[in-house]
Formats: structure tokens, sequence, C-alpha cells
């Protein structure tokens, strides 16, 4: 288990460093427009899971938004506080 701050940290030491086999490095080469549509897939599928497909399911399709979200935001160049500071 980790939390949102542990998974931005990780994510950020994977931008930099580029391990072998990094989904994220594969997403974050894929560019900005792929990043997106994962987005917004993963967002109707939490949308789905939580209408249909109960709380399991619908806290895992969130765990993967959050995931794509951070992506987005490394891609897009933003920082954790760059969007703190809209909450
Ligand atoms: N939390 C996640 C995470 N959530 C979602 N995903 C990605 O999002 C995809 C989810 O897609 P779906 O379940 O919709 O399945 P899919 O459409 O068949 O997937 P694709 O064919 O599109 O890859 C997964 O295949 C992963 O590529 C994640 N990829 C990585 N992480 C974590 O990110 C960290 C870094 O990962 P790597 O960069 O791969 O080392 C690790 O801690 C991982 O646990």
């Amino acid at each position: 288990m980790k939390t949102f701050e542990e998974l931005w940290a990780e994510l950020n030491d994977k931008a930099q460093n580029r391990p072998e086999g990094s989904g994220t490095v594969a997403a974050l080469d894929a560019g900005v427009h792929a990043i997106g549509k994962k987005l917004v897939e993963e967002a109707a599928e939490s949308w789905m899971a939580a209408e249909h497909e109960g709380k399991e399911a619908a806290a895992l399709e969130i765990s993967q938004l959050l995931y794509h979200a951070q992506v987005l935001m490394i891609a897009s160049g933003l920082t954790l506080d760059d969007v703190y500071s809209h909450l």
C-alpha cells in the first residue's frame, strides 16, 4: 500500500532515472495525448465501477485514475503544489 505522495515520489524518480521496463517511462514517452486518453478511459471505468460494480472495483479503478492523473501532471511539468494551490 502507498499514499498519493509516495506514488508521486516514485513516479518522479522513474521519470528521472528511466529504469528498464517501467510503464510510467513508456507512458511519458507516448506523450500527453496518449496519457490523456488513458486518463479519460480510467475516469469512465471509475464511473462504471462506482455505479455498477461495488466498492472494491471502484477503489481499483480510482487508484488507476489517480496514477494516470499523476503521469499527466509529470508530462505537463506540474508539481503537487501547482495542483494543491487550486484545492
Ligand atoms: N499504480 C499504478 C498503475 N495504475 C494503473 N497503471 C497502468 O494502467 C493500466 C491499467 O489499465 P487497465 O486496467 O485499464 O488495463 P489495460 O487497458 O489492459 O491496460 P493497458 O493495456 O492500457 O496497459 C495498467 O496496465 C498500468 O499500465 C499503473 N501502472 C503503475 N502503477 C504504479 O506505478 C509505479 C511505477 O510503475 P512502473 O513505471 O510500471 O514501474 C508502481 O508502483 C506501480 O504499482
